[in-house]
């Protein structure tokens, strides 16, 4: 097994009024790791502490192998960081911007330039990038956000709620560039997020705090089991109602969910339920639109904690 990239134990942030952490202790790998809790549950806590901002109550804390309370200059220079809250001189441009943060981790000017437009690329700001940033939308500055942290080429970056305040569809092209960070940049990532489905899509692992305590710590896949129930979408005239009792009548056990039929393991079927479903729609000239298994979600974790 790979050596973590972040470790804590018995890391605690008490506030005097809050208690931000409470005696955690994780390990987290290599990869993409999305920290999930509810607002206030201490996830922008952790990355300050991560980062040396923050100087924990009590317990202790590494990151690249680095010890937090001897090395913090050492673990700053080898990882980027996106804040959560709008940080950016609105009168700067992207570009002098970036150079700007390349230069103060050691690049010099002409390498900072090189790669200050190499990661503006990568987010897709190309040709904005000499546009003063007060005139980008949420969704660029969170962009811009993102090329400041990884101008310098770290091993690993600490982003806080990169989608919050993003619409649909600019919060997917957030999470594709997360994605891409992750693992095609091979920067293993920490993403936090208050919107616990947006992560399991992006990340390979999952923390959950709660009221400052680790809830779960698991593989995403591990949240994702079948539970055995397939789900069953289909169209035409009464379709949900026609293809329910169908399948009643087959032996199957059905319940409507939301647009979808949700179908319960049936053991003593004969036939294969999936083939039932096909030929049952086929007979009652229904359009099949999908069949797929139904996942648990990280959602789910929650309500059964
Ligand atoms: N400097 C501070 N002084 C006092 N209390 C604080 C301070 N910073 C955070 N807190 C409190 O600590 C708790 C955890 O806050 P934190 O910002 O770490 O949570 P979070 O999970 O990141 O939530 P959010 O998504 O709202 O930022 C909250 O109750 C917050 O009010």
């Amino acid at each position: 097994m790979q050596p973590g990239v972040i470790q804590t134990a018995g890391l605690t942030k008490d506030y005097g009024a809050v208690l931000a952490l409470d005696d955690l202790t994780i390990d987290i790998a290599p990869g993409i790791t999305g920290l999930v809790g509810a607002n206030g549950a201490g996830k922008s806590t952790l990355i300050k502490i991560l980062l040396g901002l923050v100087a924990p109550t009590s317990g202790t804390a590494s990151v690249l192998g680095l010890d937090l309370a001897a090395d913090a200059p050492a673990i700053r220079a080898r990882v980027g960081y996106l804040p959560e809250h709008d940080c950016l001189p609105p009168d700067v441009s992207a570009s002098d911007f970036v150079v700007h943060l390349g230069m103060m981790s050691g690049l010099p000017r002409v390498a900072a330039r090189e790669r200050a437009a190499e990661v503006l690329r990568h987010v897709g700001l190309a040709e904005e990038r000499y546009r003063p940033m007060g005139g980008y939308s949420t969704g660029m500055k969170q962009r811009a956000k993102l090329a400041q942290a990884i101008v310098h080429d770290p091993r690993l970056v600490l982003l806080d709620e990169p989608t919050n305040g993003l619409d649909p569809a600019a919060r997917d092209d957030m999470l594709g560039l997360v994605q891409r960070v992750g693992h095609d940049f091979g920067i293993s990532v920490l993403v936090t997020s208050h919107l616990l489905g947006e992560l399991e899509r992006v990340s390979d692992h999952v923390v959950i705090l709660d009221s400052g305590r680790l809830l779960r710590a698991s593989e995403t896949s591990e949240f994702l089991d079948v539970t055995g129930t397939l789900l069953v979408e289909v169209l035409g005239d009464d379709a949900q109602a026609r293809m329910g009792q169908a399948l009643l009548a087959a032996g199957v056990p059905v319940q409507r969910r939301g647009g979808l039929l949700a179908l319960e393991p049936a053991p003593d079927l004969t036939v294969d339920v999936h083939d039932l479903v096909r030929d049952t729609a086929l007979e009652l000239g229904l359009g099949l639109v999908r069949i797929q298994a139904d996942h648990r979600r990280i959602e789910d974790v929650f309500a059964d904690a």
